[in-house]
């Protein structure tokens, strides 16, 4: 039986890349989505944007949704200050497989939380499940259709707190124009893009960051 693109990818990570080094995992995801097979992780230069987002954040709780191979839950997590989590969250049990084992390689494992799932069944349970109050940072980089009724769950659910950071992946392509409308028109949401391209491609994509300010309820 053949290889998914997946396995592929993580047997270039477990050929290529220092066990324990988060940078030298994500080195090699780069090198084998330049060089070999595009993939849908971030990628080298939206990735450099996620990283200076993440480092301003420098959340002690952050949130992810779409892990596919663990390539953006890396370099997130290798910024998180000590004694941050990340709970990341992928609806495709061979693609969480495989993000199991390349955090695992990239060391990360003891600030990685990977539950397997729909968004919309799991961000009601995150609370309870996890034990937590609000996110500092969310990273969005599911199915695009599911990011407008997932950060409104996100606010009914109150895991969202005055000044939580909403990244969005790919709002340009495949693009989210329902979500995009909604953040920059929202009294709730000072909205902000960085335009870019799509991962390992000359294709225009951006990155839109969104603080959330809260309701005007009393
Ligand atoms: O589709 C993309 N990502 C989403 C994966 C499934 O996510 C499913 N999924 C993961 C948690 C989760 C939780 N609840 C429901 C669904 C949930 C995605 C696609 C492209 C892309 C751009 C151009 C193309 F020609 C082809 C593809 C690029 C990206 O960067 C992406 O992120
Ligand atoms: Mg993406």
């Amino acid at each position: 039986t053949h290889s998914s693109r997946p396995q592929r990818l993580l047997r270039a990570v477990q050929k290529g890349a220092v066990r324990g080094d988060a940078r030298s995992v994500v080195a090699n995801i780069d090198r084998f989505c330049h060089h070999s097979e595009w993939a849908m992780n971030i990628g080298d230069e939206k990735g450099a944007i996620l990283d200076s987002v993440v480092s301003e954040v420098n959340p002690a709780l952050a949130l992810e949704l779409g892990t596919y191979c663990g390539y953006s839950t890396v370099r997130i997590a290798r910024l998180l200050p000590p004694g941050g989590r990340l709970i990341t969250l992928e609806f495709n049990p061979e693609y969480a497989a495989v993000a199991r084992q390349v955090i695992e390689w990239a060391g990360l494992e003891d600030s990685v939380q990977l539950v397997e799932g729909g968004s919309g069944d799991w961000i009601p349970q995150l609370k309870e499940h996890f034990g937590v109050q609000s996110f500092d940072f969310v990273f969005l980089d599911h199915w695009k259709e599911r990011y407008l009724p997932d950060i409104h769950l996100l606010e009914e659910c109150e895991l969202l707190r005055k000044g939580t950071v909403v990244l969005a992946d790919n709002v340009v392509c495949p693009g989210a124009p329902d979500y995009l409308a909604y953040v920059r028109n929202s009294p709730a949401y000072q909205s902000s893009y960085f335009q870019s391209h799509l991962e390992y491609t000359k294709a225009v994509d951006g990155l839109e960051k969104s603080v959330y300010l809260g309701t005007t309820d009393a």
